[in-house]
């Protein structure tokens, strides 16, 4: 039986996914009159698990960055800001390495990392292992990504999305789970690989 406090939690977030992000209980295409409704991934039953979000940007992703620590703050997620705190260049390996450790370690329960385009900041992490990153640049590569490949990183490119797509790239990233089945044997291959090259 769920916890009733996790109940709680569970509806205040879906509250505020739907007060923010405009989401109902259905995708954007059913929204619109499409004929075939897609319900939308609930929340993880368990907050506890997810509640330390490592976030990061270089100078390009700074912006974005600083924006979106209030969205976590407000979908319940605590935060370590791992930098870049300034406009000055900077370089992404740099950042996305921290954020990548940080989830690698445990220490976040995932990460997020902002960087000019996002595709960088995505090579870097998946270096680290235990990373599994992916860059979003819409909802469904968002969704996929979470569904299909269990990602524990997400990368954005701020130079080529807007504030409020990244805001719903997040907000789904963050409450969609992974989906198991078959999906759960090629993430175990994804790791084999990376036991190939690991000591
Ligand atoms: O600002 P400059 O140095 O031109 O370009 C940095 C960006 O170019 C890409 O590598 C990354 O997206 C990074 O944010």
């Amino acid at each position: 039986m769920s916890d009733p406090a996790d109940d709680e939690v569970h509806q205040i977030v879906q509250r505020v996914l739907k007060r923010y992000a405009g989401l109902s209980n259905q995708s954007p295409a059913a929204s619109a009159g499409a004929s075939t409704p897609v319900t939308l991934p609930q929340t993880d039953p368990n907050p506890t698990l997810r509640k330390v979000i490592a976030i990061g940007a270089d100078h390009g992703g700074f912006e974005l960055k600083e924006i979106l620590k209030p969205e976590l703050t407000a979908l319940g997620y605590d935060y370590i800001d791992v930098g870049t705190n300034t406009k000055d260049a900077v370089d992404y390996p740099d950042f996305a390495h921290e954020v990548a450790k940080l989830v690698s370690s445990g220490k976040a329960w995932r990460g997020v990392m902002i960087d000019g385009a996002g595709i960088g900041s995505c090579i870097v992490a998946n270096k680290v292992p235990g990373v599994r990153a992916g860059m979003a640049y819409d909802y469904s590569s968002a969704l996929n990504s979470r569904e299909h490949n269990d990602t524990n990183l997400l990368t954005l490119g701020a130079g080529l999305i807007g504030v409020a797509l990244a805001k719903q790239i997040l907000k789904v990233w963050l409450s969609t789970p992974f989906g198991g089945e078959r999906h759960q044997r090629r993430v175990n291959k994804i790791t084999a690989v990376e036991k190939l090259y690991t000591k």
